[in-house]
């Protein structure tokens, strides 16, 4: 079955499935509290944003649901397995991009993006990939000789070379250039149109409006608040979604 055509996550009993459960999540590192009881539901086809000040536990939730971490307590159910013990029959399903994530400098484009397209049963079209993120000419040029921002597409396209249902994107728009962004925009748009279900952690909250149906505000570990971007603005009074979310989610 070629996933990318697919409808969510086997649609019917699925709706009754979240795509991603978190129960009482925990983590520390040392005496640094991470997470501090996180629980969340996304839901099969939505876009859900992540947001919170530096340090507020983003990366450390996405890492736990993409099974690179496990929690210290908890539960995680992604696509309703346990994606730290679900192995590839989970791992495959699951697209991740995060911050700062390197590859060999000699590493070639078109080389990743092969290399990535073979780890999977039923991969999408990595030429297809490479048009979409506007890496074409760079084919043949070594990771260590691409711009931050063709960077950061490279990073993308590798995520959804698997044909993923679930895409975790953290701060995906980070160092694009602007027709870059608003491409990046559509493209998750795009993804989600096809009935992919996209969690997207930014510092952006004109991303968050643009693209998110919900938005997670976290602050020092824990969630302090789950609705549609509109809806924080209501509910707090402020004339914006970054005054809303710093009232909610700043740590002042
Ligand atoms: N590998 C690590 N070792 C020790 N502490 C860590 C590690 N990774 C994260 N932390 C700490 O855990 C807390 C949460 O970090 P995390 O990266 O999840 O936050 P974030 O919300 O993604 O932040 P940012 O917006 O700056 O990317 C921070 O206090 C951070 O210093």
């Amino acid at each position: 079955m070629d996933r990318s055509m697919s409808v969510p996550p086997g649609a019917g009993d699925a709706r009754l499935m979240a795509v991603i459960e978190v129960t009482d999540l925990g983590m520390r590192y040392g005496s640094t509290v991470a997470l501090d009881g996180v629980s969340l539901r996304v839901e099969p086809g939505e876009i859900f944003g992540v947001v919170g000040s530096n340090g507020a536990g983003k990366t450390t939730l996405v890492e736990c649901v993409a099974g690179l971490r496990t929690p210290d307590a908890g539960v995680v159910r992604v696509l309703g397995l346990d994606p730290c013990r679900g192995g590839r029959a989970v791992k495959e399903r699951i697209g991740v991009q995060l911050q700062e994530s390197r590859l060999p400098d000699a590493l070639r484009v078109g080389e990743a993006l092969q290399l990535y397209a073979s780890f999977y049963d039923q991969p999408a079209d990595w030429r297809v990939l490479l048009d979409q993120w506007g890496l074409t000419a760079k084919r043949g040029t070594g990771f260590g000789n691409l711009s931050g921002g063709q960077k950061q597409r490279l990073l993308i396209a590798l995520a959804l070379v698997g044909n993923p249902e679930l895409a975790l994107l953290d701060e995906v728009s980070t160092g694009l250039d602007l027709q870059a962004r608003r491409s990046t925009w559509d493209l998750v748009r795009s993804m989600r149109d096809r009935g992919v279900t996209v969690v997207l952690v930014t510092h952006h909250m004109d991303e968050v409006e643009r693209l998110c149906d919900r938005v997670a505000v976290m602050r020092a570990g824990r969630v302090v608040g789950v609705a549609e971007p509109h809806e924080f603005v209501a509910r707090t009074g402020a004339s914006t979604l970054d005054e809303a979310v710093l009232t909610l989610g700043g740590d002042r």
